[in-house]
């Protein structure tokens, strides 16, 4: 069977369709792949593993399920949807259908090629919640933040805290090009044992660039400093429009740049919920062709084992190696 390599804004994940195989993986069997594949030399990053499985909803054509590259499980991941949506939609000959996820079915839609070769898709981030108990965030005296500081945290810096559903923490600051270091540590100390963030959070620092555009860094619960975070650059996009709403209005698209690439956001408001649209390439790097019984064996060696690489992505290497002589 094949295991593909996909990305989303070069945040690079493992698919897995276990509707494919003769007898799916347990949860255990899921987080142990993960790590095995994201320790693995030949594979390049692998920021987590996208699981497709059988729906319950029948709104909804398959359900999607993220582990991060630690072997811990997330309730959504925004890259990884776009290109869950793009095997999906290719397989069923769709353009248009619902994906279940943990917490909610979620609309996907194919939207025109960004380049030859690079297929894009929009996907819904929802629902958003400012409870902070459903953010995971303890021992703060509020019942929501949004843009307020935490100087326990950094005395410095204003936060806001949005789950979509997974948990985000965001920080708008002047200039990114120096705070990688700063960012790293904190994403490190709210990633540890502390009084909190008990299950972690993904952090993200944003630099405004314009009106309708962003720069965000992120560095994600279980997988670290990433290319990219759809769902923070989700929120990120939120907490914009919230807290400068002179510079960024509901259901306009936001640019929102990134170390792999960039996405729009759009935030729309219906009545007093909001959800957001990601929109953004689905690429499929490549695949590994390896047995079932390899898949279930959590002490798989991998290192024998190559991935081939898919003729969009190979196509571009070829010619970046042409003009690189
Ligand atoms: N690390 C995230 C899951 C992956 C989200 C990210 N890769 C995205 O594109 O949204 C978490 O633990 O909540």
């Amino acid at each position: 069977m094949q295991l593909l390599k996909v990305h989303g804004s070069l945040n690079q994940f493992f698919l897995l369709d276990q509707t494919q195989l003769q007898q799916p993986l347990t949860s255990t069997q899921l987080a142990q792949l993960v790590q095995n594949l994201a320790q693995a030399p030949n594979f390049g990053l692998v920021d987590g593993l996208l699981v497709i499985d059988q729906p319950s909803d029948p709104e909804a054509i398959a359900q999607m399920r993220v582990f991060n590259a630690d072997g811990s499980q997330a309730s959504m991941c925004g890259n990884g949807l776009r290109t869950v949506a793009r095997y999906l939609a290719d397989q069923n000959h769709l353009d248009q259908f619902q994906v279940q996820t943990p917490q909610q079915t979620l609309q996907v839609k194919r939207y025109p090629d960004l380049a030859p070769q690079v297929p894009a898709f929009g996907v819904e981030i929802s629902p958003v919640s400012f409870a902070l108990p459903k953010i995971g965030l303890t021992n703060v005296n509020a019942t929501e933040l949004i843009n307020q500081p935490l100087p326990e945290l950094d005395p410095q810096l204003t936060f806001t805290a949005i789950a979509v559903p997974n948990p985000h923490l965001i920080s708008f600051v002047d200039d990114l090009s120096d705070q990688e270091n700063r960012l790293v540590a904190l994403g490190q100390r709210l990633n540890a044992p502390n009084p909190y963030f008990p299950d972690g959070v993904n952090l993200s620092f944003a630099q405004i660039l314009a009106d309708q555009q962003l720069f965000v860094q992120t560095f994600e619960r279980g997988v670290g400093l990433t290319n990219a975070c759809g769902t923070g650059m989700s929120a990120t996009s939120l907490a914009f429009v919230l807290t400068y709403p002179q510079q960024a209005q509901l259901d306009k698209s936001i640019t929102v740049y990134n170390p792999g690439g960039l996405v729009q956001v759009k935030v729309h408001q219906v009545q007093n919920r909001y959800w957001m649209e990601l929109i953004g390439n689905a690429t499929i790097m490549g695949h590994l062709t390896l047995s079932e019984a390899t898949l279930h064996d959590s002490n798989a060696d991998f290192t024998q084992i190559k991935l081939t690489l898919s003729p969009e992505v190979a196509t571009y290497e070829q010619r970046a190696t042409k003009y690189r002589n």
